[in-house]
């Protein structure tokens, strides 16, 4: 390997100072690393650990009590009630479909004997249904417990150390939050540590506890879903930590599962208890366009509640950010195209490590962000919840008390999860996967597909993809971690050799110069996709800013001195925010989204791409000076919500259209053009609803179908656009929106259009058009002037 590839791998990257603790001075290679092998100075004369470094280091890492929790879970009496709760809710069913409506006036009469009879007469036996569930119970917890244990991880780790060096260059921790992890157990030796990871790969767990196992971490229990209970690989999983869940607790829409529910609550409470830490992946499931998906709340929810209850002091949440330089199990095109996902199955298992094993997939990169505690989170949603002078909405940890006889039909433990409680978790969650997707770390190939993809379409020369690729560099600096270094030309060649000739290519034209272009397929543009996605979220709220400044540029003859109000832009920006809200978390919870886009603004100002009327004039007003003052002082504490001056008057300044950075701007534009585009095609599609339900898989068929022809027809330029993801999100959008309603009807999804769109074609129309505006209209309008 030469020295410029090395360095192109991003190990020694440069210590950024703007946050010490999250970004680290300084990476290791895990790969490399055996702490607990060679010769330890003035102990012997000879360690064998010298000969065996692999098998020193599995030996000679920590070893921890890792206590089983079924049985515990077994003999609690909350479960023995919820099999009591079970069992009668099975009781009633029985007799419903014996008697049907009469049952009702039989249990009014109050007649219990002669209840008793009844059901005898007609063969239901309670107490035979009661051993039933009780039978379920076992199996329910037999499926469900970890056998986590020491022995098992030793030996698997050494075969990672043996294996990963065969597909991966490296695997990239930061040196500083390992260090911190450590340092955070050691002083709250009770409170357990939960791992949050956004989910790509199945890699993902496998290095969690690889990497937690040879730091002398206590390995997590991991939360996986039992469509991993696979032969072979299921028993070896649920040995190296896993604990097996329903991916959906209730199968049957409308009816709770409360055994089920009260297993899973009280394993994991239990294993709170007992000391484990716990992983979870808060997406449940690996995302499929490269960008996180929306939180669930289940598992979250039993966490916070353990606290609430007491049964932990505290807990410390990890949100930890993984990436791959090259995705290690295939891709996930098909399923964006419409395809089925195929199931796992062992077979599948064996021939993903084998076709692995073979390939190069360059580095991975895991990053453990810093910890928030639970209790601390608690108390300062509390603060922002008296600061609302919304007192209804404290949480008070000692409010609760683990009761016996408690509901258990939610997973939080109470009859009804209280809206305050879901808020909290919500906002827990989001803020979670938020701050996981801003610390990822960009990969050389997240770089590449980002330039591909927005700024270079049709390929160009390697050298002005390089310039491309410094000015990335330098927009991001400060705000996103990278995890390479060196020459931008040498990382694109390296890059383009990574994502291979099926993706990009890299070859010289008659000339002798060098262009790098994307394969032109549908295929290549989706998977592309994946990995400029990493880089999306971070461009999001400008791309929806500029998008909006242009779509409220008046249509006049002058041009270029037209002009938006402040007041128009910010308004219609945040409408289009929420358009997004199921494709992307814009802002923390603790941040006004408002705020954040002045913000935006402001940098859209200073970057020239939109002009203040009174700045263009030379002549600086006071408020635009505090307004980027503030900006500047927001962007040394970003956590701090700053405050934008300017009252929204109709005679405030007006942001003028700047001709001479077009090109910048469509590039910011471009970003979300292809997910403007799959939404907009949906509204266009809702037509077919019209006096006619459809199954929801048929309509994203369809949908699918329209935006394929879209692409081939060339009249939708962004092959990327063809997203089963992003059709679902922009249906949750419909729904929340009342245009149509969802009705589940033996756990097929209906869809139909709601009465009002039903009725009136104008409304639907107006739907249509408020998604359109969100598309940038590049062969048209402003985009065309010349500078
Ligand atoms: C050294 C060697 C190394 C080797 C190393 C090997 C490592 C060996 C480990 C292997 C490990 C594999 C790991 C694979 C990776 C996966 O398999 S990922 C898939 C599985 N994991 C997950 O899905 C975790 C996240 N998902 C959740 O938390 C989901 O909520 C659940 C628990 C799965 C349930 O999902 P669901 O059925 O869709 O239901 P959902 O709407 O979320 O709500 C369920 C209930 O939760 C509660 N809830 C939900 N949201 C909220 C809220 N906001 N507030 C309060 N309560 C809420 C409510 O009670 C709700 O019921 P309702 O009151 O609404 O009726």
């Amino acid at each position: 390997m030469t020295l410029e590839e090395f360095h192109a791998r991003g190990w020694f990257e440069e210590p950024k100072t703007q946050n010490a603790v999250a970004h680290g001075i300084g990476t290791q290679n895990m790969l490399e690393l055996t702490p607990q092998s060679g010769q330890k100075p003035f102990k012997k004369l000879f360690d064998w650990g010298v000969l065996f470094p692999y098998v020193a280091q599995v030996v000679r890492s920590e070893k921890f009590e890792y206590r089983q929790v079924t049985e515990i879970v077994h003999n609690d009496v909350v479960l023995k009630h919820a099999i009591k709760q079970a069992a009668e809710l099975t009781l009633r069913e029985q007799r419903y479909a014996k008697n049907g409506h009469r049952l009702l006036t039989r249990s009014a009469s109050g007649d219990q004997k002669a209840q008793e009879e009844d059901d005898e007469k007609k063969g239901i036996s309670y107490q035979s249904i009661l051993r039933k569930q009780e039978q379920r119970a076992i199996s329910i917890l037999k499926d469900m417990g970890s056998t986590l244990n020491n022995g098992l991880l030793a030996f698997t780790s050494w075969i990672l150390y043996k294996l990963l060096p065969c597909f991966l260059s490296g695997v990239v921790t930061n040196t500083k939050q390992i260090e911190m992890l450590k340092t955070a157990t050691e002083r709250s030796p009770g409170t357990p540590l939960i791992f949050v990871p956004l989910h790509r790969s199945h890699l993902d767990y496998i290095m969690v506890t690889w990497i937690l196992t040879n730091n002398d971490i206590r390995s997590p229990l991991v939360a996986a879903g039992n469509n991993l209970q696979i032969p072979v690989f299921g028993g070896l999983l649920r040995g190296l930590g896993a604990f097996f869940i329903k991916r959906k607790i209730d199968p049957v829409e409308g009816k709770k599962d409360v055994l089920y529910r009260a297993a899973l609550h009280l394993y994991l409470t239990h294993a709170l208890k007992q000391g484990h830490n716990v992983e979870f992946f808060i997406e449940g499931g690996r995302t499929r366009t490269g960008k996180p998906c929306m939180p669930k709340g289940g598992i979250l929810s039993v966490i916070v509640n353990a606290f609430m209850d007491g049964s932990i002091p505290d807990a410390l949440l990890v949100p930890v950010s993984v990436n791959y330089e090259r995705l290690v199990d295939g891709n996930f095109v098909r399923e964006q195209k419409g395809e089925k996902k195929i199931p796992e199955s062992f077979t599948k298992a064996i021939s993903g490590i084998w076709k692995a094993l073979k390939s190069n997939y360059g580095l991975m990169r895991i990053d453990f962000n810093e910890p928030y505690s639970i209790r601390e989170l608690v108390n300062s949603y509390n603060k922002i919840a008296r600061e609302d002078g919304n007192n209804t909405k404290v949480y008070k940890p000692a409010a609760r008390v683990l009761q016996h006889n408690q509901s258990t039909s939610s997973l939080y433990g109470t009859d009804v999860v209280c809206e305050e409680h879901r808020n909290l978790i919500e906002s827990i969650s989001r803020q979670v996967v938020f701050d996981c997707a801003a610390a990822t770390s960009v990969m050389s190939t997240n770089a590449l597909a980002f330039l591909l993809l927005t700024r270079f379409r049709n390929g160009a020369e390697e050298q002005i993809m390089a310039e491309a690729l410094d000015d990335l560099r330098n927009s991001l600096s400060g705000c996103k971690d990278m995890g390479f270094s060196g020459e931008s030309a040498q990382i694109l060649a390296y890059a383009c050799d990574l994502l291979g000739s099926g993706l990009v290519t890299r070859t010289r034209d008659e000339n002798g110069r060098m262009l790098i272009r994307a394969v032109n397929s549908v295929e290549s543009f989706i998977e592309l996709a994946y990995y400029s996605n990493v880089l999306t979220p971070h461009f999001a709220l400008s791309s929806i800013l500029l998008a909006t400044f242009h779509s409220l540029l008046p249509e006049t003859e002058n041009k270029k001195e037209a002009g938006v109000s402040r007041k128009k832009l910010m308004d219609t920006a945040l409408e289009n925010c929420q358009i997004y809200r199921y494709e992307f978390i814009l802002n923390k919870p603790t941040q006004v989204l408002e705020s954040l886009l002045y913000k935006q603004l402001d940098d859209l100002l200073i970057s020239g791409c939109v002009r203040s009327e009174k700045l263009h004039n030379d002549a600086p007003n006071a408020d635009e000076c505090k307004r980027l003052a503030n900006s500047l002082a927001a962007d040394l504490d970003e956590d701090d919500d700053y405050l934008h001056v300017g009252n929204g008057d109709a005679d405030e300044p007006k942001l003028l259209f700047a001709s001479d950075t077009l090109p910048q701007q469509r590039y910011i534009c471009e970003v979300l053009a292809p997910f403007a585009w799959t939404y907009v095609t949906v509204a266009q599609s809702l037509q077919i609803l019209h006096r006619n339900s459809m199954l929801e898989s048929e309509f994203i068929s369809f949908v699918i179908n329209d935006l394929s022809s879209k692409v081939k027809r060339g009249s939708c330029i962004y092959a990327e656009s063809i997203s089963t993801d992003s059709v679902r999100n922009c249906l949750k959008l419909l729904e929340k929106w009342s245009v149509i309603e969802v009705c589940n009807q033996q756990g097929m999804r209906l869809i139909s259009l709601n009465t009002l769109y039903e009725m009136s074609r104008e409304s639907l129309n107006a739907i249509v058009k408020k998604i359109d505006a969100i598309v940038p209209k590049f062969n048209s309008g402003y985009f065309n002037v010349t500078p």
